[in-house]
């Protein structure tokens, strides 16, 4: 019989696919993992912008995080967009017992500006759930409002992944470098060691999703076993090679390809 890995992922909708819970399980399924899924906003959302927000109950989110792991396997999660302090409380108080593989995207803002969690959320995200965190993923406007520092040089940067992991209590983090120019390098770091993760940076609009993608797979290869290393490392090659071979779709900031990962090692193209 087939053994099955499972991952997780509690975030919100994006109906045009590219970001959010959408792309989060394309991404499991891409990399041999069982996705399962846990709302918390429904966002009417495409490339272009957020047109409108639903936010669940904080008690209907817990209902279906019970659903989840009182019958499935589980072996990582996710976070994504968590919009108020209510929500993360809950999540971070379902999530504490049960001692799984955490990856905690640390949404704040769509790429088209539009604010996804409200201001006393942050806070709560420090407190509750960093410290259960495996591994954080901010990008840089998110590390700095994690932090309240800016983070503009490359010292700045790994002050502020140090502040994450020795002050907020994550087991490691990985600031991602999206919003800088030059080569698209991210810096990891795990309490002892810092490196980074480079790759060339694509000429290109279609971005809607790539923290989300990127995260979603460090997920996926923390369910199988991997070293968070070697997953930062493939969760890396993926996104690289979702936005290189971009999908030529929607009017605004497109969504990356998912499929790419895996059509590049099946073409035996992948180094
Ligand atoms: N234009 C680009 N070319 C290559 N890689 C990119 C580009 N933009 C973002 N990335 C990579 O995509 C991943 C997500 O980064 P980022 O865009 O900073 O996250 P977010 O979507 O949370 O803002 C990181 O690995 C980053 O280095
Ligand atoms: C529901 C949801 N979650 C997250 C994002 C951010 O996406 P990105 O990965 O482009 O920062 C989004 N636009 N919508």
């Amino acid at each position: 019989m087939r053994s099955v890995k499972g991952a997780l992922t509690i975030a919100g909708t994006d109906p045009s696919g590219g970001a959010g819970i959408q792309a989060d399980l394309k991404t499991f399924q891409e990399l041999d993992v069982y996705g399962m899924s846990v709302i918390t906003s429904v966002v009417a959302q495409n490339t272009m912008g957020v047109r409108g927000v639903r936010h669940l109950e904080a008690d209907f989110i817990k209902q279906q995080l019970e659903a989840v792991t009182d019958d499935m396997p589980v072996q990582a999660v996710k976070t994504g967009m968590i919009a108020n302090a209510k929500m993360i409380e809950t999540i971070a108080n379902h999530l504490r017992p049960l001692h799984l593989p955490l990856c905690v995207d640390p949404v704040m803002i769509a790429q088209s500006g539009d604010a996804l969690v409200d201001d006393k959320a942050l806070q709560t995200m420090r407190d509750q759930l960093l410290p259960l965190a495996t591994i954080v993923t901010p990008n840089i406007p998110e590390a700095e409002a994690l932090t309240g520092n800016s983070v503009k040089s490359e010292e700045d940067r790994k002050e502020a992944a140090k502040r994450i992991v020795h002050e907020f209590g994550s087991s490691a983090v990985v600031i991602k470098g999206g919003h800088l120019n030059g080569e698209a390098t991210d810096l990891f770091y795990d309490g002892t060691r810092f490196e980074t993760f480079t790759s060339p940076r694509f000429e290109t609009k279609h971005t809607h999703g790539t923290g989300c993608t990127f995260a979603a797979a460090i997920t996926a290869e923390l369910a199988k076993g991997e070293s968070l290393k070697e997953a930062v490392k493939t969760a890396k090659s993926f996104i690289t090679l979702a936005i290189h071979h971009t999908l030529e779709i929607g009017q605004g900031q497109g969504p990356t390809n998912h499929w790419a990962y895996k059509e590049t090692i099946r073409k035996g193209e992948y180094v």
